[in-house]
């Protein structure tokens, strides 16, 4: 492809981005798997040149743009040498117009800024929320160790705060390696498996993970377990649970058991739960602005009344995990978002509205006390975005 055919390529995959962005629909990393799907010529370069360019212009664009023409007009106000490949040629863009219209840059939505800066997140926590994600791996110490993981990968590097966390070079291929296959590693953002381990789960406890998904914290709490005691695995979407028993199996893991739950169903179906799990861990379904690194495209997904509804989905996930614990129990909470209506705010209610329950706040080696909780950052933590708390059930 040429550079002006690389530029063309981007544009139009913005502009599926922003439609999918707008009507709920897949993801730009899906969108941008599909479309080389159906363009083989475009070799290996290609598709890091129009991935590169996709990704800087969605990270320069706080608000959702107006087409990915205007996007990428942004982006040569930063790369000016961009300029040069929209010369009306057959495969690239049209010239560039005197007035045309150019998205603006910055962060995130206006509404949306408003919100990080209530919750404290200033502009260079804004600006590393937008950086690049490093690769983590957690080691499965069920079956093997750090340093013996260590020594088999050239460049990984331990990280001090999270004792099964190996960072590796970016472009390290760990679906591809003999170790990923046998279940000895996982791709795991480091802040996960910190926030995992601040639940604090023991050898021979009892927990419901009660948002489970694909079983990423499910495994991690197996691993921290010893692979001893019990866990129910549970959630609303078939499709990602249906994951969890080939993951666990190729993990070693034996004591996680998965339940499918239907929505507003869920407290009869939890029925003989009841009052019976050490830990709950609610992994809860959130706006993902800790994760921004990953998907910047979130940012244009979001609104006012998708966080309201998000915040209530979560309320009632709470309030569906307090039955379950038992007395003296813990309930950890969880989401992947640095805002305080999903964090801090979230578990301040929990507390008025539950009377007795005391709060602790973790102490896993990183991140800082954040309203009865603690949080994690890009910008000072070097991990996704996280806000955990540890709420205990009185006796
Ligand atoms: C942040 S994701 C969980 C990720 C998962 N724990 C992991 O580590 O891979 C949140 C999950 O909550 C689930 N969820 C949403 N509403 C729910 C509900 N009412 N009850 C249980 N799970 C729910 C979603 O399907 C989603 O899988």
């Amino acid at each position: 492809m040429t550079p002006a055919a690389r530029t063309q390529a981007a544009i139009e995959l913005l502009d599926r981005i922003i439609a999918a962005a707008r009507d709920q629909g897949a993801a730009a990393d899906t969108l941008i798997a599909r479309w080389f799907a159906e363009r083989r010529y475009a070799g290996s370069k290609d598709r890091r040149a129009v991935r590169e360019l996709v990704y800087d212009a969605i990270r320069l664009c706080g608000e959702r743009p107006e087409s990915g023409r205007a996007a990428m007009l942004a982006l040569v106000k930063q790369q000016p040498d961009i300029a040069d490949t929209f010369d009306g040629s057959p495969y690239g863009p049209a010239s560039i117009a005197p007035d045309e219209a150019t998205a603006t840059a910055g962060h995130a939505p206006g509404w949306l800024i408003k919100k990080l800066r209530a919750s404290d997140i200033g502009i260079d926590e804004q600006a590393a929320l937008l950086g690049r994600a490093p690769l983590d791996i957690r080691v499965n110490r069920l079956k093997a160790t750090r340093d013996e993981i260590e020594s088999e990968l050239p460049g990984a590097e331990p990280l001090a705060f999270a004792p099964d966390a190996l960072r590796l070079p970016h472009d390290t291929k760990v679906d591809q390696l003999p170790a990923h296959a046998a279940g000895l590693l996982e791709v795991q953002d480091s802040g996960s498996q910190l926030v995992t381990l601040a639940a604090g789960a023991r050898a021979g406890q009892h927990v419901v993970d009660l948002c489970a998904g694909g079983g990423g914290k499910t495994l991690a709490l197996a691993a921290l377990m010893a692979n001893q005691g019990s866990i129910l695995a549970c959630d609303i979407d078939r499709g990602r649970l249906q994951r969890l028993p080939d993951r666990a199996a190729r993990a070693g893991v034996t004591i996680a058991e998965t339940r499918l739950l239907n929505p507003n169903r869920e407290a009869e179906q939890l029925g003989d739960q009841e009052a019976r799990a050490d830990v709950v861990f609610v992994d809860a379904p959130c706006s993902g602005t800790g994760t921004w690194r990953r998907n910047p495209e979130a940012r244009w997904r979001l609104s006012h009344q998708r966080l309201d509804k998000l915040v209530a989905t979560q309320r009632h996930i709470m309030g569906l995990a307090a039955h379950l614990v038992r007395p003296g129990g813990a309930l950890v909470y969880v989401v992947c978002s640095v805002l305080d209506d999903e964090g801090a705010g979230q578990v301040a209610a929990f507390l008025n509205a539950f009377p007795g329950w005391t709060a602790e706040t973790p102490a896993p080696g990183a991140g800082r006390p954040r309203g009865a909780g603690l949080r994690l950052t890009p910008l000072a933590d070097s991990t996704d975005g996280f806000f955990v708390a540890k709420i205990m059930r009185p006796w």
